[in-house]
C-alpha cells in the first residue's frame, strides 16, 4: 500500500513539477487512513509544523504536515484580515492544480494590541499555513494533496516514505501533572467585581473576562494522545491544533465562528452557560432554568443583536430564530441561537470574519469598549483564545470557529483558558465557578494523559 501511494503521487508529480507557477498541487484518492495516526506519524518529520481540524458534525477532518507556503502579518489593525486575503488570492492564482487544490489553514490573535506575553511569540496577529502535505476526510473518503514548491521528487518521495512507515506509538511514556496553578485568580476576582461596577455605571453593557490555569508535567505532552482525548470527551466540539515552532495551540470549541459555502453562509450565537446536572431530572431543571434566567438571557441577547446587525449589512435572507434553544455539551449546556444567510456578492469568508469577531459572546459590548476594556483588566495576554480559528479552500469557502475551551502547549507545560461574559448583576464567584467547568474540556484531555 505504501508503494502504490508513492508511485501514485511521485508519477503525477513527475508530469506536473518545474512548471512555471510557483507552487504545485496535486491530490491523489486514498484508502481509509486515520487522521490522528496521520498527525502521529508526521511527529518525526513535521513536529512544529502541523496542524489537525475536525467540525462539530465530522464533516470534515483536515490534517496538515509541513509548510509549503506561510502567510503571516503582524498587523496590529483590522487590515491582518485584507492582508491575508490578498496574499490567498495571489496563492491560488500563482499555483498549478490538480485535484481539488490547496487549503490554508491557520487563525489570528485576539487582540493584537495587547501587550503579549512570551508564551505567545510564535503566534503572530495572524498566521495560515499551506501544508506540504494535507490529508482530508469528507465524509467517508480520504485524499491525499501535496504542496510543492521547492522539494525534488526524491525529498517528496522520502517524506512519503517516512510518513506510511512510522509506527504507532502506543508504548510511549505517558506525561503526568506535577504542578497546577490558578494564575492571578484574585486579580481576576476583583477584575469583574470592577467591571460590574463599569457596567452599573453604564461605561460599557457587557464585557467577556477569561483567566488562566497553568499546569506542568512530568515531560512532554503527547499531542496526539491528547487530540485523541478530546475526540473521545467531547465529540460535538471543534477540535482542533495549530503547532508552531515549540508551542501548540489546541483545543475543543462548541463555537462556530462562520462558515460559508458558495453564497451560503452560517454563524452561531452562544452565550449563556451553566452546568449539566448529575442525572436526567436536575439536567432538564437547569436547562429550563437557564433558558429563563434573565441574567443569561441577557448575556445572550448582545450576542444575537449583533450578529444580526453584522450579518444584514453584508447577507440577504438572513435567518434566526426568536428563541434561543439548549446546546449541551458534555460539561455544560448553552444558550444557542444558530443563523443562516446568503452573502452578498463579493463578501468574502475574510470580511465576514473580520465583522463578525469578536462577538459579545468572547468581547463584549459595545465592541471597540469592551475590547479597550479587556485589555486594561484582564490579568493575561489570551493570544489566539477567543479568536477564529479555521481553514479557507482555493475557491473561496471555509469554517472558522472561536478558539475556546482551549490551551497553549509548550513542552511540557500548558496554559488553559476559560473566560465568561459579565453583566450588570454578575456575581464575581459564580462566574468563577463557570470558568472552572469551561476548564474541564482540556483539563480533562490533558489529565488522560496520567490515565
Ligand atoms: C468565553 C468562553 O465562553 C463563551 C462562550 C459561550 C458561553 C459563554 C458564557 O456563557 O459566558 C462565553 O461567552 C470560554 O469558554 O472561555
Amino acid at each position: 500500500m505504501v508503494t502504490l501511494y508513492q508511485n501514485k503521487v511521485i508519477d503525477q508529480l513527475r508530469h506536473v513539477l518545474g512548471k512555471k507557477e510557483h507552487m504545485v498541487s496535486i491530490t491523489i484518492r486514498m484508502e481509509q487512513i486515520d487522521p490522528l495516526a496521520f498527525f502521529s506519524a508526521g511527529e518525526t518529520l513535521f513536529y512544529g509544523q502541523r496542524f489537525y481540524w475536525s467540525d462539530c458534525l465530522h464533516e470534515r477532518t483536515f490534517v496538515g504536515l509541513g509548510r509549503a507556503q506561510v502567510i503571516k502579518s503582524n498587523e496590529k489593525t483590522k487590515k491582518r484580515f485584507r492582508d491575508v486575503e490578498r496574499e490567498w488570492k495571489q496563492i491560488v492564482e500563482g499555483a498549478f492544480i490538480e485535484g481539488q487544490g490547496p487549503l490554508m489553514f491557520g487563525g489570528f490573535a485576539f487582540d493584537p494590541l495587547k501587550q503579549s506575553d512570551e508564551h505567545w511569540i510564535e503566534f503572530p496577529s495572524a498566521q495560515f499555513v499551506v501544508p506540504t502535505f494535507l490529508l482530508t476526510k469528507q465524509r467517508d473518503e480520504i485524499w491525499l494533496t501535496v504542496n510543492v514548491v521547492h522539494e525534488s521528487l526524491n525529498q517528496i518521495e522520502e517524506m512519503i516514505d517516512s510518513l506510511f512507515h512510522t509506527r504507532d506509538e502506543s508504548d510511549s511514556h505517558r506525561a503526568h501533572i506535577v504542578k497546577k496553578e490558578e494564575v492571578a485568580r484574585d486579580q481576576w476576582l476583583r477584575s469583574v467585581h470592577y467591571a460590574t461596577d463599569l457596567i452599573r455605571n453604564d461605561a460599557i453593557e457587557k464585557v467577556v473576562l477569561a483567566r488562566k490555569l497553568f499546569l506542568s508535567f512530568s515531560e512532554r505532552i503527547d499531542r496526539s494522545h491528547v487530540l485523541h482525548e478530546l475526540h473521545e470527551q467531547q465529540p460535538m466540539s471543534y477540535i482542533f491544533a495549530f503547532e508552531n515552532g515549540s508551542t501548540c495551540f489546541i483545543g475543543a470549541s462548541p463555537e462556530q465562528l462562520v462558515r460559508k459555502n458558495g453564497h451560503m453562509c452560517e454563524t452561531a450565537c452562544l452565550a449563556g452557560s451553566i452546568r449539566r446536572g448529575h442525572t436526567v431530572k436536575e439536567d432538564e431543571e437547569l436547562g429550563r432554568w437557564l433558558l429563563q434566567d434573565d441574567k443569561n438571557r441577557r448575556e445572550h441577547a448582545f450576542v444575537v443583536d449583533m450578529i444580526k446587525q453584522a450579518m444584514n449589512e453584508v447577507c440577504t435572507e438572513v435567518v434566526i430564530p426568536n428563541e434561543p434553544t439548549l446546546l449541551k455539551m458534555r460539561h455544560i449546556q448553552h444558550l444557542y441561537t444558530p443563523v443562516q444567510a446568503k452573502v452578498k456578492e463579493g463578501v468574502s469568508i475574510f470580511s465576514l470574519v473580520e465583522r463578525l469577531h469578536p462577538t459579545p459572546a468572547l468581547g463584549g459590548f459595545p465592541k471597540e469598549k469592551a475590547v479597550q476594556t479587556i485589555r486594561e483588566i484582564e490579568p493575561l495576554d489570551r493570544g489566539w483564545y477567543a479568536a477564529p480559528i479555521g481553514w479557507v479552500d482555493a475557491n473561496g469557502n471555509g469554517e472558522f470557529a472561536v478558539a475556546i475551551r482551549s490551551a497553549l502547549l509548550e513542552d511540557n507545560k500548558a496554559h488553559l483558558f476559560a473566560g465568561c461574559g459579565i453583566v450588570a448583576h454578575s456575581d464575581p464567584h459564580n462566574e468563577y465557578e463557570e470558568t472552572n467547568v469551561k476548564f474541564k474540556p482540556m483539563l480533562l484531555a490533558l489529565e488522560g494523559e496520567q490515565r
